[in-house]
């Protein structure tokens, strides 16, 4: 299954929120023509209704053969909505879910044995190609579908394949969730310099610049990220005094995120029976 494939066949997006028009809004910025898309979504948002003015088909009677349909509601709906694209299980037609917990099999259960399905997990900074998949297949999925979902995901960031289905629930929780959690460092440092007596606006502009700046530094730069941490430490400065609190092995950042993060692992887990 090739991108000539979708482009004819057409892309079916059931449930079109926030994850679904990030990714949308960034397939259609990297070139995917809005006649080949056809979204179903109850309360389609302003956003939604302007792509269908530029021809995405929207509550519209769905593709014959669609090369692809992306499953993008809530866990908890999934139930409800899988009914309405059912009928494309079997085999001809790649089924994609982005849902928290859902498993393969229980895809497979619905959509019928023969049915090859990707569970991924994305995040939102797709809305501007700076996104990453995690994503595994059944045993249904060939090479050509994991590419072809691949290259659709190269046009909104990076992908990782992974190695087994049980590694989702913790991918989830971090990459899929991540972004929660550097917007809510982005607050909380501009918080606290507000506590400091910076004006609001001042603190919130520094923040932002700086978990950004510091984001893009990471990715680009050769060293690793403790040994950035380190170029910022001027040993007896300021950064080492903040460092003695974040890095506090029992009330520090490690041990908070850790939780963060099995929480989160947890309730993937939960999502999913
Ligand atoms: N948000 C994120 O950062 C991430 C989300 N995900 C996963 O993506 C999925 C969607 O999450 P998110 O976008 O945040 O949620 P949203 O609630 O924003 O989006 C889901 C959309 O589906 C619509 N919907 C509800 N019922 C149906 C139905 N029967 N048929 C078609 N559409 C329906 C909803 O409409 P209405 O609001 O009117 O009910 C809504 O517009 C979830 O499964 C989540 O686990 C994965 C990774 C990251
Ligand atoms: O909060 C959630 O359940 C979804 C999955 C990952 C990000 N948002």
């Amino acid at each position: 299954m090739t991108l000539e494939d979708l482009y004819r066949r057409g892309l079916v997006l059931l449930g079109c929120g926030k994850m679904g028009s990030a990714m949308l809004e960034g397939w259609m910025a990297g070139g995917l023509p809005a006649g080949s898309v056809w979204v179903v979504d109850p309360h389609p948002s302003e956003w939604l209704c302007s792509r269908a003015g530029d021809g995405v088909h929207l509550n519209d009677d769905f593709p014959e053969n669609p090369a692809i349909v992306l499953l993008a509601v809530k866990p908890q709906l999934m139930e409800d909505a899988l009914p309405q694209v059912a009928r494309f299980g079997g085999g001809g037609t790649l089924f994609i879910s982005i849902a928290a917990g859902k498993t393969l099999a229980y895809f497979a259960g619905r959509l019928g044995r023969g049915t090859p399905i990707i569970r991924s997990i994305p995040n939102t900074p797709a809305a501007v190609g700076r996104g990453i998949t995690g994503l595994i297949g059944n045993g249904e999925v060939r090479e050509s579908h994991l590419r072809l979902a691949e290259t659709l995901l190269s046009s909104i960031g990076q992908s990782v394949r992974l190695d087994d289905e049980s590694q989702m629930d913790a991918v989830t929780a971090v990459s899929g969730s991540g972004p929660a959690y550097v917007f809510y460092l982005i607050e909380a440092l501009a918080a606290a310099g507000e506590a400091q007596g910076l004006p609001p606006a001042m603190a919130l502009k520094l923040a932002r610049a700086t978990v950004a700046g510091a984001g893009h530094l990471a990715e680009q730069a050769s060293e690793d990220p403790a040994q950035l941490r380190v170029n910022v430490t001027s040993p007896g400065g300021t950064t080492a005094a903040a460092l003695e609190v974040l890095m506090d092995a029992e009330t520090g950042f490690a041990p908070l995120l850790r939780r963060a993060v099995a929480a989160a692992t947890d309730r993937g887990r939960e999502l999913g029976r």
